[in-house]
């Protein structure tokens, strides 16, 4: 095994084998799959200047990626992560954004390195594929689509799927329970402490990716089973049970 592949991280679970046998792979969309920043800033911003606010740095906004659109969106308003704005002025600011978000959906954004060849070599060792993200599926499905991504995975939830969506583990378990197995049989693939929390609770292994966005936190300090510099590395580190 070379090493230079991955690091631990701040593993807690009892000390794991690589490559990790495991039937599942679910993998995260924004920072992960897709680097979709750009157009959620651009947007931001649209939203912003059209409500007559100052605009944000696309670096601030992209740290306000992670719970879903209208968290970004509150983020944006408020300028504080767990900020609440005034009802009115949220009820007229998000369709505001999604309109803006929905025209631009796919200007900038991309697959990042390694993405199209680590879901390739995930699929020829025989693994079955999901995506979950915590974005609404109205921009979720179509993104996927556009990048030519959406025919890998078998199934894909979004943040609006089912009632909770990450860091809550309700997503992974329903993945593991559509595929019928345990979640030790399951890795999650993503970039934030989002995914981190929702693995570890839902009990499937996590490997985080270093170049996504994680609320704008070092990726190193969470815990998880190993830090893959790409879906490429990280097809190096499984196999299938
Ligand atoms: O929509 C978001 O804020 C983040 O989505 P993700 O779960 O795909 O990273
Ligand atoms: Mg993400």
């Amino acid at each position: 095994m070379n090493n230079n592949l991955f690091r631990y991280a701040n593993t807690t679970v009892d000390k794991i084998e690589f490559p990790l046998p495991i039937k599942v792979v679910m993998i995260d969309l924004d920072g992960t799959l897709l680097d979709t920043a750009d157009d959620l800033a651009l947007a931001a911003n649209m939203m912003l200047r059209e409500l007559g606010k100052p605009e944000l740095s696309p670096t601030i906004i992209q740290s306000y990626i992670g719970k879903g659109i209208e968290r970004l969106v509150k983020r944006t308003l408020t300028g504080d992560t767990n900020g609440e704005p005034d009802a009115a002025l949220l009820a007229k600011a998000l369709p505001i954004y999604q309109h803006y978000y929905a025209e631009n959906l796919c200007v900038k954004t991309h697959p990042f390195p390694g993405v199209i060849d680590g879901l390739s070599s995930l699929l020829s060792s025989g693994l079955r594929l999901a995506c979950i993200t915590n974005k609404s599926e109205v921009f979720t499905l179509p993104l996927l689509r556009a990048t030519g991504l959406l025919d890998q995975f078998e199934i894909v939830l979004s943040g609006d799927s089912l009632p909770k969506k990450k860091p809550d583990p309700m997503p992974l378990l329903h993945i593991c329970n559509y595929f019928d197995v345990l979640p030790r049989e399951a890795l999650l693939i993503g970039d934030s402490l989002n995914d981190a929390i929702a693995a570890r609770a839902a009990g499937c292994h996590v490997f985080c990716v270093p170049y996504g966005y994680n609320e704008g936190r070092d990726v190193h300090k969470l815990d998880c089973d190993a830090i893959v510099e790409s879906l490429y590395d990280a097809a190096k580190l499984v196999k299938k049970l």
